[in-house]
């Protein structure tokens, strides 16, 4: 198993009266690509600054290589930061930008150009030494704030949204060179997003939080086809969440039927969240459904239709490459494999 680069442990954080992190506990391991993945407000940026040393945990434990590292300034800390608004010197050129830790650090001219040459080649701009900052598009701009954080060779590079401010197609390009330029230096990326797509497609794994707490930890597959609970569950691409009751092992009841599911260790009539992800309801003639109801309303979303279907009592989303009428009567099969059972109220659920 791979080591721990670095462990937060009891880690809490108050600003005036309100509670960001409540006995936060987190271990990152050495060379994975982490996501923390949360909706505005939930505490992301504050955990990045408290691992850079920007900001200070008012209780608990920040370990780095297993040494305790809470009073160590950002500076000392083997960590560098690329944030949403790149803040690159608008007057030094793309050279003086990114030799700006090295000079500082007194490294020898000639070892400069050497590793400004490399990393600029490493983001895909090779030879833009003398451009002006502002000659750059906002792709570049972004590329030139990574070369800056990485050419000071730090074991850990936090990325607070820095994809944010680039519109969709470059924002979809540059996470592949994202991924491409973590797996070439090998170190531990801390990445935080909003934004479950990106999130899904860059990470090893990912943290799902919300108001200061882990919802979720695990790889995005885990995160996608197994959520925990209702907040993982909805977060993570769309999901029909139906109220049911768990009657025994392998056994509930929602929409006024039984079905079979793949979750045990519930108490016997436990009320629960079912989960159902759209594309996993299968379109079958009203006559084999287990469920039948009355087409809604349809959207193409390009790679498939977006479905509303009115079946006992709840609107139902589906998602299919083929599409239906409004107002014909369609039916609706679920297997076991795709009920994902919750506790309720946003508890966890360990199978
Ligand atoms: N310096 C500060 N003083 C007071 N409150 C703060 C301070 N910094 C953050 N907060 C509050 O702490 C909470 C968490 O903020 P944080 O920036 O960590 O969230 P976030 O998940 O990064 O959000 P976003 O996605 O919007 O950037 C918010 O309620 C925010 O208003």
């Amino acid at each position: 198993m791979a080591e721990n680069i670095i462990e937060l442990r009891g880690v809490n954080k108050v600003y005036d009266d309100n509670v960001v992190l409540d006995n936060f506990n987190l271990d990152i391991k050495k060379n994975e690509f982490l996501t923390l993945l949360g909706p505005s407000g939930c505490g992301k940026t504050t955990l990045l600054k408290i691992i850079a040393g920007f900001e200070y945990a008012d209780d608990g434990k920040v370990i780095f290589e297993g040494k305790e590292i809470n009073d160590m300034p950002p500076n000392e800390r083997h960590v560098n930061t690329v944030f949403q608004k790149y803040s690159l010197f608008p007057h030094m050129n793309v050279y003086e930008n990114v030799a700006f830790g090295l000079k500082i650090k007194k490294t020898p001219k000639d070892i400069i150009d050497q590793k400004v040459k490399e990393v600029l080649k490493l983001v895909a701009l090779e030879g833009f030494e003398k451009r002006d900052i502002d000659s750059l598009s906002g792709g570049q701009q972004q590329r030139i704030a990574i070369a800056r954080a990485v050419v000071n060779e730090p074991k850990v590079l936090l990325l607070d949204e820095p994809l944010g401010a680039l519109d969709l197609k470059l924002r979809q390009e540059m996470q592949v060179e994202l991924k491409r330029i973590q797996k070439k230096l090998g170190i531990t990326f801390v990445f935080v997003t909003h934004d479950q797509e990106e999130a899904l497609s860059m990470s090893d794994t990912i943290v799902v939080l919300n108001k200061g707490k882990i919802q979720q930890m695990g790889t995005p597959q885990d995160i996608y086809n197994e959520p925990k609970n209702a907040f993982v569950a909805d977060f993570i691409g769309e999901s029909n969440i139906i109220p049911g009751t768990m009657l025994e092992d392998f056994k509930v009841v929602f929409a006024d039927r039984e079905f079979e599911c793949v979750d045990k260790g519930f108490d016997k009539n436990e009320e629960i969240e079912v989960v159902i992800r759209p594309e996993d309801i299968k379109m079958v003639s009203p006559e084999e459904g287990m469920l039948k109801g009355i087409v809604k309303s349809t959207i193409f979303r390009g790679v498939h239709y977006e479905i509303e279907l009115e079946a006992n009592g709840i609107t139902w989303l589906l998602h299919n490459t083929q599409n239906a009428e409004v107002g014909t009567e369609l039916g609706m099969d679920i297997y076991p494999e795709d009920i994902h059972i919750m506790k309720k109220a946003g508890e966890c659920h360990e199978n």
